[in-house]
C-alpha cells in the first residue's frame, strides 16, 4: 500500500474481457463517466449513453436519491446496490458524507441489516468459510485474486448487541471494511470482510428456510478452535502481511483467540481494544473537558456495567494508564466496580467461569459491597465520577441512576455505548434531562445533541470503535510491525483527543466530528508508528521516516491513501499486487 494513489491507474485484471463485462464489473465500471479514449480501448463505446458525466455529478444525482428514501434500511440497501454496480462511487459518495452515511453503513443500519441479511443479500462479497470446508480453507482462499492488506472476520457469535446471528454476521465485517476505506483511506481492491460459519445457536436461524449459513449448532471446544487455527493459518500462507481485525466474536472467545495469535501474528480484537482505546481517549477528552489535564485520569472512580468482551477490554486498558499515569496495580483495580447481569462482582463469584478471567482482578473485595450489589446501591457507595454501560440492556441507566451520578458530580461522565441504538443503556435526552444538561455524555451509537431549555447543549458524542480502527489498522500495516502492542494502542487513544480545541473541550465535545475522519485515521497512524518505532519494532526504512519527524510521517502516511476517484483503466500483462 505504499504509492501515491492520487498518481495511480486501475489495472484491470487480465482475464477481465472487455465490453459488457467490463460495466457490470464494479471495480471498473465508471458509468457514464467512462471518457472517449476509455470507451474505445475497453470496448464499452455504444454500451453507455453517449453523454458524460463527471464523477462528482454522478455523485450528486445518487445522493438525492438516497435522501429521498424514508427508511434507514432502504437507504443500506440502495447503496448496496451502488456498490454492486460502481464501487468507486460508492465510495465516494460515503466518503464525501461520511457524518449522514456512517450511520446507515455502520451502526444503528448495519445492526438491522445483519437481522435481515439472508432476505437482503443481492449479491455476494468477501469470503465464506464453513464448517463444511474444513481441511480446504487454504486452498479456498486462492479462489480470491487480489491481494488483501486487511481482513475483517467475525464468526457472527455476537453481532453488537444482537447475539448470535450466525452468517448474517457478515453485515458487519462488510460495514467494517467499508470503513477502513472511508475513514482510512485503504484501497477497496485489498480489504476482505469475511465470516467463519462454525454454525448457529439461534433457533430462529435455523428454523428459516433461507438463511444463509450451513443449519447446524456451533462448534465447541477444541474443534472450534481448530476451525479458527486453519483459518489463521490459511491468512498466514495466502497473504502473510495482512493484518486481521477479529470482530463481534463472543466473549467466552474473543479473548483467547486474542491471546492465542496476538504475538505472533498482526491482529486484534476491536471489541477489545479498538473499544477500550477509544474509551480511553474518551476520557482523556472528558478530563479536559472537566479544565484538566489528561493524567487526571487517575483522579476518577468508574462503574461499568457489562464484563463481556468489551467491558473487561475497557476496564484492562484504562488499568494500564493508570499505572502508567503513577497509581500503584492495587489502586487502580480499586478505582473500579464492576457489575454484570447477576449485579457486582466479588470475590464470591465464580472467577473460574467461562470469559471471567480477566475481569478477575477487578472483583471487589467481600467486605465492600456483597456480591450481586445493583446498580444504583453501587453508585451510592462507590461515588463514582464515570458510568460506562457495555451491558446491551437498553435503559438500564434509569432516570433514578442518572440524577444519582448528577447528585455526586458537578459534570458526571455517562457513556452508555452498547449498539445499535435499540441497546443503548440511555439515550442522549435521557442524560440531559436527568442532570439538567450537566453530563460529559457518550454514546455507542450516534445521538443529537441535546437542547436545554435555558439554551445550554449537551453534546451527545459518539464513542465508537470507528474513532480508532482505521487508525489502528492503517499505523500497523505502514509501521510493519508484526504484531500490534498494547503501546501502540496507548498511542492511538492519546491522538484522538488531541485534534480537538479548547473551545470543543470547553462545549462537552470529547471526540472531534466524524467528518474528519480520514485526519483523525491518519493522525492516529502517526502515532501508532511512532509507537512502534520506540518499541523497536520497525525495520530501518520505517525508522529512517520516523527520526525525520512528524512532518514527513504525514507525508508518508496520507501518500498512501486511497482516493475515490476515477482513474484512467489500462490493460497489463499481469494483475498488480
Ligand atoms: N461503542 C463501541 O465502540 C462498542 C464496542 C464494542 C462493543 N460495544 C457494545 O457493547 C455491548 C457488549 O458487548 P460485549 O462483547 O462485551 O457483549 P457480551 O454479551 O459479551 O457482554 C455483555 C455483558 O453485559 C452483562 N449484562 C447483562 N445484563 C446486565 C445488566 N442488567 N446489568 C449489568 N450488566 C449486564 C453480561 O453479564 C455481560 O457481562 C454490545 O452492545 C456491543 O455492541 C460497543
Ligand atoms: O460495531 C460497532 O458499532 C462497534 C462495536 O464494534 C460493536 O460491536 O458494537
Ligand atoms: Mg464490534
Amino acid at each position: 500500500m505504499h504509492r501515491r494513489a492520487t498518481d495511480d491507474v486501475v489495472v484491470m485484471h487480465p482475464d477481465t474481457s472487455r465490453g459488457i463485462e467490463v460495466l457490470h464489473n464494479p471495480v471498473y465500471n465508471k458509468g457514464t463517466s467512462f471518457t472517449a479514449s476509455e470507451r474505445e480501448r475497453l470496448g464499452v463505446r455504444g454500451l453507455v449513453p453517449p453523454r458524460f458525466f463527471p464523477i462528482g455529478q454522478q455523485a450528486t444525482k445518487i445522493w438525492a436519491q438516497n435522501q429521498s428514501l424514508e427508511r434507514p434500511l432502504d437507504k443500506w440497501q440502495h447503496l448496496q446496490d451502488l456498490k454492486d454496480r460502481n464501487e468507486t462511487l460508492f465510495y465516494r459518495l460515503v466518503h464525501d458524507h461520511i457524518e449522514e452515511l456512517a450511520p446507515i453503513i455502520y451502526t444503528p443500519t448495519v445492526g438491522d441489516a445483519c437481522l435481515n441479511f439472508s432476505k437482503l443479500l443481492r449479491r455476494a462479497r468477501g469470503m465464506y468459510f464453513s464448517v463444511d470446508d474444513r481441511g480446504d480453507i487454504n486452498s479456498m482462499m486462492f479462489n480470491w485474486k487480489r491481494s488483501v492488506s486487511v481482513i475483517v472476520v467475525t464468526d457472527g457469535s455476537r453481532i453488537l448487541g444482537l447475539g448470535d446471528l450466525g452468517t448474517n454476521g457478515m453485515g458487519i465485517s462488510q460495514g467494517k471494511v467499508d470503513l477502513y476505506v472511508a475513514g482510512g483511506g485503504f484501497d477497496p481492491q485489498h480489504v476482505l470482510p469475511v465470516v467463519l460459519d462454525v454454525g448457529t445457536n439461534n433457533e430462529d436461524l435455523l428454523n428459516d428456510p433461507y438463511y444463509l449459513g450451513v443449519p447446524r449448532k456451533r462448534l465447541e471446544g477444541e474443534e472450534y478452535y481448530a476451525f479458527i487455527e486453519e483459518f489463521i493459518r490459511g491468512v498466514r500462507n495466502r497473504w502473510p502481511n495482512a493484518l486481521i481485525q477479529f470482530e463481534d466474536f463472543q466473549t467466552k472467545h474473543a479473548n483467547k483467540i486474542l491471546q492465542r495469535y496476538r504475538n505472533d501474528v498482526l491482529c486484534f480484537n476491536d471489541d477489545i481494544q479498538g473499544t477500550a482505546a477509544v474509551v480511553l481517549a474518551g476520557l482523556y477528552g472528558a478530563m479536559k473537558c472537566l479544565g484538566g489535564h489528561r493524567k487526571d485520569i487517575v483522579k476518577q472512580t468508574f462503574v461499568m456495567c457489562g464484563a463481556g468482551s468489551a467491558g473487561s477490554g475497557i476496564a484492562s486498558f484504562i488499568h494500564q494508564a493508570l499505572v502508567a499515569n503513577g497509581l500503584s496495580e492495587d489502586e487502580a483495580y480499586q478505582r473500579f466496580y464492576i457489575i454484570d447481569k447477576d449485579g457486582l462482582i466479588t470475590h464470591d463469584r465464580n472467577l473460574d467461569a467461562p470469559g471471567m478471567e480477566p475481569i478477575r482482578p477487578f472483583a471487589r473485595a467481600r467486605s465492600d459491597l456483597p456480591d450481586g450489589t445493583r446498580l444504583l446501591d453501587v453508585i451510592e457507595k462507590a461515588r463514582p465520577t464515570t458510568l460506562m454501560g457495555v451491558s446491551t440492556v437498553s435503559g438500564l441507566f434509569t432516570r433514578e441512576v442518572l440524577q444519582k451520578m448528577g447528585e455526586i458530580n458537578e459534570r458526571p461522565i455517562i457513556m452508555p455505548l452498547s449498539n445499535p441504538t435499540s441497546r443503548a443503556e440511555c439515550t442522549a435526552q435521557q442524560a440531559a434531562e436527568a442532570t439538567g444538561g450537566r453530563a460529559i455524555f457518550s454514546a455507542g451509537s450516534p445521538f443529537e445533541d441535546v437542547e436545554m431549555p435555558n439554551g445550554h447543549v449537551m453534546k451527545a458524542n459518539q464513542g465508537n470503535n470507528f474513532y480508532v480502527f482505521p487508525g489502528v489498522g492503517l499505523g500497523a500495516l505502514l509501521s510493519k510491525s508484526s504484531v500490534i502492542s498494547d503501546g501502540m494502542l496507548q498511542a492511538a487513544a492519546m491522538a484522538v483527543p488531541a485534534m480537538l480545541t479548547r473551545e470543543q473541550h470547553e462545549s462537552g465535545t470529547i471526540f472531534p466530528r466524524i467528518n474528519r475522519i480520514r485526519d483523525i485515521s491518519a493522525y492516529v497512524a502517526i502515532k501508532v508508528i511512532e509507537a512502534a518505532a520506540r518499541e523497536g519494532r520497525v525495520p530501518e526504512d520505517i525508522r529512517k521516516i520516523v527520526s525525520k519527524g512528524e512532518e514527513a510521517l504525514r507525508e508518508y502516511v496520507y501518500s498512501t491513501m486511497w482516493i475515490p476517484n476515477y482513474r484512467p483503466t489500462v490493460f497489463s500483462c499481469s494483475s498488480r499486487k
